[in-house]
């Protein structure tokens, strides 16, 4: 068993490495690596990286200064900074890549077109989609479970700063218990927190898997994809 085509979503945050914001060039080229793992193994691989490192609409319209708006399209263009440099890292490792904007940018990307993204992923092309939905009031993770809906992945994985899904926040509570594997309505009645509501919303009604695992232990992406699920959460 393993899987052919996926997506994965990478934090934003995670990329601002111990400077806690901006991107950390080290960060880049570990993830550059292991993307390759999956590259060179055959498997056709999406990517979504968040924005959390750069804004995020709710916290720019904290104070009630920037409108809320105004703060998710800061976040969507966080998010095309951040597909722009992982380009950049994946190309350094040898890998062809192409950015797919939901927020049309011509000059630095090409233009969210579904049918033209599966056939990059079939040619052995890496995709990035940036500017999330392209809508305010939505998350990162809403626009890769869509864009993994719409390019007919198999699975969603979320490669995050936790390895897996926790009875509560981890980062939290040093008393929280991970789950192994979790129903979409016990995810949703338990607010889990780490994958809004509206992703898993959106998952469970295309029957979608979302996996969640720790994006830093290295060879973590190929084994999951490859079956192994011992260091992971899957929400089915
Ligand atoms: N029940 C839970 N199980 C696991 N993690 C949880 C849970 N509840 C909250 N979390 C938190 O969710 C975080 C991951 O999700 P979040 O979307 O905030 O981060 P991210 O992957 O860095 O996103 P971004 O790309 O927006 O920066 C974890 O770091 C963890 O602290
Ligand atoms: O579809 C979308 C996706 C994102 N946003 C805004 O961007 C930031 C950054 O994304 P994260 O998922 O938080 O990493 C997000 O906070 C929103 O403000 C959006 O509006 N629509």
């Amino acid at each position: 068993m393993g899987y052919k085509r996926v997506l994965v979503k990478f934090s934003g945050e995670a990329l601002a490495g111990e400077n806690g914001h901006g991107i950390d060039t080290k960060i880049l080229k570990f993830i550059a690596g292991e993307i390759k793992t999956l590259v060179d193994a055959g498997i056709e691989v999406g990517i979504v990286i968040g924005g959390g490192n750069i804004i995020r609409g709710v916290t720019a319209a904290a104070d009630g200064i920037i409108r809320r708006t105004s703060g998710d399209y800061m976040g969507m263009l966080a998010t095309v900074i951040n597909a722009i440099a992982m380009q950049e890292a994946c190309e350094h490792e040898g890998m062809l890549v192409r950015v797919q904007s939901a927020i049309k940018m011509e000059q630095i990307a090409e233009a969210f077109i579904v049918r033209r993204a599966t056939r990059h992923l079939e040619r052995g092309r890496v995709v990035i989609f940036a500017a999330g939905t392209g809508n305010p009031f939505f998350t990162t993770d809403t626009a890769a479970t869509l864009r993994a809906i719409e390019i007919g992945a198999e699975v969603i994985i979320k490669a995050t700063k936790v390895d897996g899904v926790y009875d509560k926040d981890p980062k939290k509570f040093a008393d929280a218990i991970k789950l192994p594997s979790l129903g979409y309505e016990q995810a949703l009645q338990d607010h889990i927190k780490v994958m809004d509501d509206t992703s898993i919303a959106l998952a469970k009604e295309n029957k979608l898997p979302i996996i969640v695992c720790d994006m830093f232990t290295p060879g973590n992406l190929l084994e999951i994809i490859q079956g192994n699920f011992d260091r992971c959460s899957i929400v089915k």
